[in-house]
């Protein structure tokens, strides 16, 4: 796959032992280098058993995922438990599960604008230090691919508005793809190259504009999502580019009993 995608999967399906549905069913999408691919989807609409799939640690039902020989993927996972009753300096969770150099550690932590942290204890970081510490650890072995599951939990709108601008500059400056799931539509869409949006299966997929503009993804989110991403991205990107096309001939539904979603084919 030289020169091709990093990923690609291909008729993707995913369903845990004994569950009558499928999570993932016939989901295609590839990643190619250097490209920012939003996840955006409802709960339980099966954005971490994507991630999940594409890091190889889930068993597909169905279908295929092929990466390039000797992929390299640094992930950011959505939730990182750490016991505060064991001391631990951010230099050491660096060198967790593998030894690293201090010219490496400093590297990775200056990356991401967390100089100067090396010596604190990891429990006693703000949320915003610890996820830049998160994402230096996941630039240590020169990813090509990053995946971040909803890494931006817990921040503030600065904050998220800060970190997908960090994202933005690991991209320019190391050419890494990047793979994240996220709700904070907005930031994130626009910072995007291509967004999928997932309900189990691909509902629409393509530039932002092309799926904030599909109905699929405005009967998940509401058409006032749409138009002010619309608005956001025209005053502040000048980005007109259309090239995606939204997909499937079928719509997602928000459902009458306790907001569940329904699919309609
Ligand atoms: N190991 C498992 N066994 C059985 N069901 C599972 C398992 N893991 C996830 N699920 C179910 O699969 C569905 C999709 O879960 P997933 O975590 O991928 O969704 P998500 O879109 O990431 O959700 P959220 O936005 O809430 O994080 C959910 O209904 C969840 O309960």
């Amino acid at each position: 796959m030289s020169g091709g995608p990093l990923i690609a999967a291909h008729r993707l399906t995913v369903r845990h032992a004994g569950a009558a549905r499928a999570i993932l069913q016939d989901v295609d999408f590839s990643i190619r280098s250097g490209e920012i691919v939003t996840v955006v989807g409802p709960n339980g609409s099966g954005k971490s058993t994507l991630v999940r799939a594409v890091l190889g640690h889930v068993a597909l039902e169905a279908g295929e995922i092929r990466r390039q020989p000797e992929l390299r993927i640094g992930y950011v996972p959505q939730r990182v438990h750490v016991d505060d009753r064991i001391p631990m300096t951010v230099r050491r969770f660096l060198s967790l599960p593998r030894r690293i150099s201090d010219a490496a550690a400093s590297a990775a932590l200056s990356r991401t604008g967390a100089d100067g942290l090396q010596a604190r204890q990891i429990t006693r970081l703000s949320g915003g230090q610890f996820q830049r510490v998160l994402l230096a650890r996941s630039l240590l072995h020169a990813p090509q691919l990053l995946v971040l599951d909803e890494p931006t939990q817990g921040l503030d709108q600065p904050g998220i508005v800060a970190f997908y601008q960090l994202i933005e500059e690991i991209r320019q400056q190391t050419g890494a793809a990047v793979l994240m799931v996220s709700h904070d539509l907005l930031v994130v869409m626009r910072a995007s190259d291509q967004v999928i949006c997932l309900n189990g299966h691909v509902c629409c997929h393509g530039t932002p504009e092309t799926v904030s503009a599909a109905p699929e993804y405005q009967a998940l989110f509401g058409v006032d999502s749409a138009q002010t991403l619309a608005l956001y991205r025209h005053r502040h990107d000048h980005d007109h580019d259309q090239s995606g096309l939204p997909q499937g001939d079928h719509a997602c539904h928000l459902g009458a009993e306790h907001g569940a979603l329904r699919h309609v084919r």
